[in-house]
């Protein structure tokens, strides 16, 4: 039995309403041993046409989260980590993230990337996916796709795009594990927190943060931490690219990050080592941060608000 259940009440796990959703959110249910399951809908999945940067950036998918976590709906909200704003607002705090899924991207569509030419219709809305791509294959046709991973694959299988991207781990998470082909990350660096499931909860409930930290894994949330100090310190908006990965090395971890203009022609990139403490990989983040952007031109600088 788990050691807090005698004592307390059943938290109540707030989480988006998608497929992909309810199946992080039940993974956090098991994880706790238990709780009740309570959907949210964002503004996000009400409009799936819009550009996500037209519905306010990333914070579509969690405001109503983070509602119902401020007026004590939730106890907990369930997240993709990378669809988290690295801003927190004031109260609440990411305190735990399970086990890091695979972190690279699946192609969908052609065998490889080799195989994308000039003129090809790439669909995605994210600029940070958009923009590696047209590096690698200027002249790539690059069109706004969005929408649950059924829809983006039908859209592939329709014909409207000749390829797509999609995070390996929520493939993998809805058991589509055969489609596409996984991307090295020497190829495509993901993006800031991918692969991670967080758990966002008041920073002053001392109860929730407890339960969740029994079930976080230290190198995962380690890693995300130092990803995640890098976007923030870039000041970065929807409109940004961004790419940051840590890994664990035998001592210490590894943090690369990359940061480009819109259609990829400019790159910053670099990477810095960090020790096993949160402070060291958020001072370390952070640093990388400045380091790149004092060298970065107009074209990239001009995304970000950094200063
Ligand atoms: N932006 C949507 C989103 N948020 C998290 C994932 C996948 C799961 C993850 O990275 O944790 C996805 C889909 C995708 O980008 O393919």
């Amino acid at each position: 039995m788990n050691k807090h259940s005698d004592t307390e009440r059943p938290l109540r796990i707030g989480t988006r309403g998608s497929p992909l959703a309810l199946v992080q959110a039940e993974a956090v249910k098991w994880a706790l041993g238990g709780g009740e399951i309570v959907t949210v809908s964002t503004a996000g999945d009400r409009d799936r046409k819009a550009r996500l940067a037209d519905l306010g950036g990333k914070g579509v998918w969690t405001k109503e989260l983070e509602r119902a976590l401020i007026e004590g709906e939730i106890d907990l909200a369930v997240h993709s980590l990378k669809d988290v704003e690295s801003e927190r607002p004031a109260g609440l705090v990411v305190c735990a993230t399970l086990p890091r899924a695979d972190v690279r991207e699946r192609l969908i569509g052609p065998p490889s990337l080799d195989d994308l030419e000039s003129g090809m219709r790439l669909g995605t809305s994210s600029p940070r996916r958009e923009a590696q791509l047209r590096r690698r294959i200027p002249g790539l046709v690059v069109e706004p796709l969005r929408g649950n991973v059924d829809t983006r694959l039908a859209a592939i299988e329709e014909g409207r795009f000749d390829a797509t991207l999609l995070a390996s781990a929520g493939l993998e998470r809805l058991g589509r594990t055969g489609v596409g082909v996984p991307v090295a990350v020497a190829d495509m660096l993901p993006a800031p927190g991918q692969a991670a499931i967080a758990i966002e909860t008041r920073a002053d409930d001392a109860q929730v943060r407890a339960r969740a930290a029994d079930i976080s894994d230290a190198d995962t949330f380690l890693a995300v931490s130092a990803e995640r100090a890098f976007a923030r310190r870039l000041g970065g908006t929807c409109h940004s690219p961004v790419a940051a990965l840590a890994v664990r090395k035998e001592e210490g971890f590894l943090l690369r990050a990359e940061i480009l203009s819109e259609d990829g022609a400019d790159l910053c990139r670099g990477a810095a080592e960090f020790a096993a403490s949160v402070g060291d990989a958020e001072t370390v983040g952070a640093r990388l941060a400045d380091d790149l952007m004092a060298e970065a031109p107009a074209s990239i600088r001009s995304l970000f608000s950094w200063t």
